[in-house]
């Protein structure tokens, strides 16, 4: 199959790129332009902005000038699909394979290929959609969005334009406790399916771009918000939530570092007071929450910076780059207006009609998902820290609620995974799903501390062999011997040991030097080998120190 490709595409690639090179080095297909056709994108990368504004006078008049203004932001966010193949063609998609291996006559919009479309991504479509409280078009349709870019083999992206598959929704979200806490709902303007394009891989030294059309066709959905973010962190857990919906839905890795979830965002500012939204600015290249958040306070105080010096004529309509290094936004290029894409209904593709029964068929096969999740798990009682701790991560979710239905306590199962197992997940660089430990045998240690069987210290011992080899509870106290004394007679015949080996510090306690009850009990511990009930100990010890038995 893929030698056949390659034959096709040997012999047409000039109908895309006149000017391309295309060599294959170790059986992997490279398209090289010259660096005329690169030259409007290097172009403007190297553009100056177009007005400085001065570091240090940033910083300081930053406060004081953003306390006048209000922030609108709004994100439009796409999540790149995991499905098996791409939207309209069997190309099967991996991120980081070879350049051009996964591509064909469709996804490379050779003359005469006719796309078909992959039947998933409408059903993740509508997956994302009721997540998002939408409303679903029961008729929609595809449209070509026309543009020249060499990553755009068509000239044209497939995507949705006058009906999008979903319209009018809502995320709901908590933000964490450290910036603040506070319920938020944030409006989703419309969700709509599309296509990616390639990839540039540009040139150390800039003088030529090579084009990787693997990407090219693969199925995005774009989810548009409402301008109802008013800072950076809200933005950013606006991003987070989105992450955490289409991994509870298993439709996307939402792998920000390799392109899954990509966010553009959109700000404008505006006095405090007035109604009317300002000039928006586009702010691409942000593939971290941390870099939204610090994108748009940097933008924040470069509009309001120039608006508060009476230049806000140069706030414009425009695309900035964040560039992670300088930590600031640069002009890319002057926003092209809609009518500048031609959209037309594209041609080659029947409209989707989506039927009650299917919509209720995708609806009722739909997990709990986030925002359900923290309610349930406060209605449990839980505070609103442990709540975001254990649902932001499906996976920690999952394996808090299947030590939960295993009968484990509710605030000891939480107080478990969130220290002594975050902890060792931390040190050893490990998820939830990499760790031996199953939520069946924590509910089994918590169970048989709970009970007395075994003390809380030797649990945290049993649970690092427990993270580490796995194995059972039962089978770790039978083997090392570990269930715990609880018989006075026992423990009390340890405490005479321990107390006639230490006459002095005997007398020194009756003395008046009451702390040392804590080494003497340390000492019987020891000689427990930590298995001695510590209540009963200390009960017995005082009695015997102070002479009572
Ligand atoms: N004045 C404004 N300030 C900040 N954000 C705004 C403002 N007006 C609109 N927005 C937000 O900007 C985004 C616009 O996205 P949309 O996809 O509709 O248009 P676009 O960016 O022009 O198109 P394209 O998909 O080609 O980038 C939305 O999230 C919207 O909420
Ligand atoms: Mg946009
Ligand atoms: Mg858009």
């Amino acid at each position: 199959m893929a030698s056949t490709l390659f034959r096709t595409i040997q012999i047409h690639p000039f109908l895309l790129y006149p000017t391309a090179l295309f060599s294959r080095r170790n059986g992997v297909l490279y398209c090289t332009m010259k660096s005329s056709q690169t030259q409007t994108a290097t172009q403007e990368k190297q553009q100056p902005p177009k007005v400085k504004v001065p570091q240090h006078a940033l910083k300081k008049t930053v406060d004081k000038i953003t306390r006048d203004y209000e922030a609108i932001i709004g994100i439009e966010t796409h999540v790149q699909l995991s499905t098996l193949t791409k939207a309209f063609c069997s190309c099967p998609y991996n991120y980081g394979s070879q350049p051009n291996t996964s591509i064909c006559p469709i996804c490379m919009g050779l003359p005469g290929a006719l796309p078909v479309l992959n039947s998933k991504v409408i059903e993740f479509a509508v997956k994302l959609g009721l997540a998002l409280n939408c409303k679903l078009s029961l008729n929609s349709k595809f449209d070509r969005k026309q543009y020249f870019y060499p990553d755009l083999p068509k000239g044209y992206q497939i995507s949705q334009f006058d009906i999008p598959i979903a319209t009018g929704g809502y995320v709901d979200l908590d933000l964490p406790l450290e910036f603040g806490g506070g319920h938020r709902k944030f409006g989703i303007t419309r969700v709509h399916i599309e296509e990616d394009a390639g990839k540039l891989l540009h040139s150390g030294n800039g003088d030529y771009s090579q084009v990787d059309l693997n990407r090219a066709g693969v199925p995005l959905l774009e989810i548009v918000s409402e301008p109802d973010m008013r800072t950076g962190i809200e933005a950013a857990e606006y991003a987070a939530e989105l992450q955490r919906v289409v991994r509870y839905l298993g439709i996307s890795n939402g792998n920000m570092q390799e392109g899954s979830l990509r966010c553009d965002v959109n700000v404008s500012i505006r006095p405090v007071g007035q109604s009317e939204f300002g000039t928006k600015v586009e702010i691409k290249n942000l593939n971290s929450f941390s870099s939204i958040n610090r994108a748009i306070d940097f933008e924040i105080s470069r509009q309001a910076l120039l608006h508060s010096q009476g230049q806000s004529d140069q706030i414009v309509q425009e695309t900035r780059l964040w560039e992670e290094g300088a930590q600031k936004t640069v002009t890319m290029r002057k926003k092209e207006g809609l009518s500048d894409y031609r959209y037309f209904p594209e041609p080659d593709l029947p409209e989707v009609i989506l039927t009650p029964e299917y919509v209720d068929s995708i609806s009722n096969s739909l997990p709990e998902l986030p925002e359900a999740k923290r309610r349930r798990y406060e209605k449990m009682g839980l505070s609103m820290q442990d709540v975001l701790f254990l649902a932001n991560d499906m996976n920690v979710a999952e394996y808090f609620d299947a030590t939960l239905s295993s009968g484990a306590d509710i605030k000891l199962a939480a107080n478990w995974i969130m220290g002594d197992i975050a902890a060792y997940m931390k040190n050893e660089k490990l998820s939830i799903n990499d760790i031996k430990l199953t939520p069946q045998e924590l509910a089994e240690l918590i169970a048989s501390i709970k009970s007395g069987t075994i003390s809380g210290k030797i649990g945290k011992e049993i649970l690092s062999e427990l993270l580490a080899k796995g194995g059972t509870v039962k089978g770790l106290i039978e083997e090392k011997d570990l269930i715990q004394i609880a018989d006075p007679v026992e423990i009390g015949k340890m405490i005479d040991k321990v107390i006639s080996e230490n006459p002095k510090q005997l007398e020194q306690y009756r003395g008046g030097k009451t702390k040392l009850q804590g080494f003497f009990a340390g000492q019987v511990m020891k000689l427990s080998k930590g298995k001695a009930n510590p209540g009963l100990l200390n009960k017995i010890l005082l009695e015997k120190l102070n002479g009572q038995s």
